[in-house]
């Protein structure tokens, strides 16, 4: 038996992938159990790390997950790499619904959706060599027979930009750059069609995490894999990501493509997120974008604020915002918003845009136009990905595609 050549896909990939979605995720949610101390330990409560999120990543694209720490980011990746089980909702990929496979059902996809692991000192065994590290996979799921595991291995050490002759060295001999190519190579062994890469850089030498960002490029680019790349600040997703989607505290706040978002964003948490990110245009001009602080640190998941779980800390809360969760709207072909005062920056309006949700507010009206304004929000507040409808926030109606 000939060894099969790692797959590279033919054509040159557009944008973001082809478009058609690889991963389609709705209301994905993972709760975690808070028990009481003691002999007979009961549920408390529940650490609402992951609420409901829907979002799409498209075959051979890229989406990017940013938020601050403890907004469950992390928690998305795991779930959708089953290495936690969902507590509620879908994950389509290639349409099958793995939140319903049981674990022996998920043993093929496993192959096909690989992680990279924030912390490359801890997520490489230092007692196994790295063509023990990188052969594992390749021996487990059989993908090549047993005399080529390590041809197949070296193969994999060139193609992340280490020496292939090292394959019998410890992960110690490596710097935190190398770790992470390795793990990059155990990720790829199993030729995924999507890798979820969990804040991949963060713990590099900031001129290290260029370099292995562009190897991540140049993978995505020559394998036509699709990414969820995890990351807590606007500024490492930003050349990596045609699609960013902003969480906070469980939930997608803002989700669009790189110009609406770091151009155009609606929410005032991503506004605040941007504001943190060096804008070389605007030093070019001798400009800087004002920075706007976010007081106060982010609520516990266990007792998330009612409405809005942004509310407590936004300059623009207003008593709605503590009754009513606000949707997720689609405004633009490629951007939804959650917020009741969407709008840009210093441009928010002063009414809710979401108002005919609610009849029942304090001077709010229930006739029939109300009604249909109601349901046109709706209509483009269900899905993940993109609909060929979307609210316009100025006039209040539906424009098409
Ligand atoms: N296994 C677990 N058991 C209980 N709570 C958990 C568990 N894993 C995560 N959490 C909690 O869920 C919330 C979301 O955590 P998560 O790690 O997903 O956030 P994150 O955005 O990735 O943050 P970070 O950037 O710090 O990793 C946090 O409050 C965290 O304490």
């Amino acid at each position: 038996m000939t060894t099969p050549p790692i797959d590279r896909p033919a054509l040159p990939l557009p944008e973001n992938g082809t478009g058609e979605p690889l991963l389609e995720v709705r209301n994905l949610t993972k709760w975690f159990p808070v028990n009481s101390s003691g002999v007979i330990r009961r549920t408390i409560g529940q650490v609402q790390a992951v609420d409901g999120v829907s979002f799409t990543v498209p075959k051979g694209g890229a989406l990017g997950l940013v938020g601050e720490s403890g907004c469950g980011k992390s928690t998305t990746g795991r779930v959708i790499t089953r290495l936690y089980d969902p507590t509620a909702g879908e994950m389509f990929f290639e349409g099958q619904d793995m939140a319903k496979l049981s674990k022996k059902q998920m043993l093929p996809l496993r192959r096909e959706v690989q992680m990279i692991f924030q912390d490359p000192y801890s997520s490489l065994n230092p007692r196994h060599t790295v063509g023990t590290i990188v052969g594992v996979p390749l021996r487990v799921h059989k993908v090549v027979p047993d005399n080529k595991v390590l041809s197949r291995v070296q193969e994999l050490l060139e193609v992340v930009g280490l020496n292939p002759e090292h394959y019998n060295r410890y992960p110690n001999e490596f710097s935190g750059g190398q770790r992470q190519r390795i793990g990059i190579a155990r990720a790829l062994a199993l030729q995924p069609k999507l890798l979820v890469a969990d804040e991949p850089v963060s713990a590099l030498d900031v001129s290290i995490q260029a370099q292995v960002v562009n190897l991540l490029q140049d993978v995505q680019r020559e394998f036509g894999i699709a990414f969820l790349f995890i990351a807590h600040d606007l500024s490492i997703v930003r050349h990596f990501c045609p699609e960013v989607a902003v969480m906070y505290l469980g939930k997608i706040v803002e989700i669009a493509d790189r110009e609406s978002l770091y151009h155009r964003a609606m929410h005032p948490y991503t506004q605040a997120l941007l504001s943190a990110v060096p804008d070389v245009k605007q030093a070019a001009i001798g400009g800087r974008r004002e920075r706007i602080r976010l007081t106060g640190d982010v609520p516990s998941p266990v007792d998330p604020p009612s409405g809005c779980r942004f509310r407590t800390r936004c300059q623009l809360a207003q008593e709605i915002c503590a009754r009513h969760e606000p949707p997720l709207m689609q405004i633009g072909p490629r951007q939804k918003v959650a917020c009741h005062f969407a709008g840009e920056i210093g441009h928010h309006p002063a009414q809710p845009v979401t108002a005919p949700l609610y009849p029942e507010e304090p001077g709010a009206s229930a006739s029939a136009q109300t009604q249909e304004s109601a349901d046109r929000i709706r209509e483009v507040s269900s899905d993940p990905g993109w609909g060929p409808r979307w609210l316009d926030l100025g006039s209040g109606s539906v424009v098409e595609r």
